[in-house]
């Protein structure tokens, strides 16, 4: 079975009514126009173009907007953010300093293994993502703060960045798609 870059158990079907490809898990027999979580986009696209190419553009991923990438990231502000305000404190005083100790002990605790980005954005963060798990979606270049447009878009799907700084505070970004 040719490497389509899908996780076990998903392969590339055909809508004959869409004429677009979808994705097809066999064993839930579940169904979705984009690619699941954990597909490594590109071998996807190098077997869509060798395999589904008709109609569609080289090289295009079915469900992934062209020449985006989505990401997930933790956000710790400090009180010289631009929005020293967050879900978590209405004023966030603490300085940049504390900011980096805190989002270190972050990085150290996601690459130890001891836990995720996904399971520690939900208390941690100071984005509005963080009810999202820090999900931020698809977004291309231009959608995002110079920083960590760079940063984000330096990563392969599943890598996380160091610690990125913008004018919204300090990041780790992790990329998903
Ligand atoms: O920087 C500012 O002037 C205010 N912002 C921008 C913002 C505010 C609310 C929602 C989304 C973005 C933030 O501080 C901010 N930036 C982000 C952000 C920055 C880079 C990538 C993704 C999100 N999140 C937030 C937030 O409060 O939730």
């Amino acid at each position: 079975m040719a490497d389509t870059g899908l996780p076990p158990n998903w392969e590339v079907r055909h809508s004959n009514s869409k004429n677009l490809p979808y994705y097809f898990n066999s064993v839930d027999k579940v169904s979705r126009w984009e690619p699941p979580q954990g597909t490594d986009t590109d071998k996807l696209k190098h077997y869509m173009a060798a395999n589904h190419s008709a109609g569609s553009r080289p090289g295009a991923v079915p469900g992934v907007p062209e020449g985006k990438i989505r990401a997930a990231h933790l956000l710790v502000k400090h009180r010289d953010s631009r929005r020293p305000s967050s879900w978590r404190e209405s004023e966030i005083i603490r300085s940049k300093d504390e900011a980096m100790d805190i989002i270190k002990g972050h990085e150290q605790m996601i690459k130890s293994g001891g836990i995720s980005l996904g399971d520690l954005a939900p208390t941690e963060s100071d984005c509005s993502s963080a009810r999202k798990r820090g999900d931020l979606g698809y977004f291309g270049r231009g959608d995002m703060q110079k920083e960590f447009e760079d940063a984000a878009f330096a990563l392969k799907p599943g890598e996380m960045s160091a610690v990125v700084e913008t004018a919204s505070g300090l990041h780790l970004i992790e990329r998903l798609e």
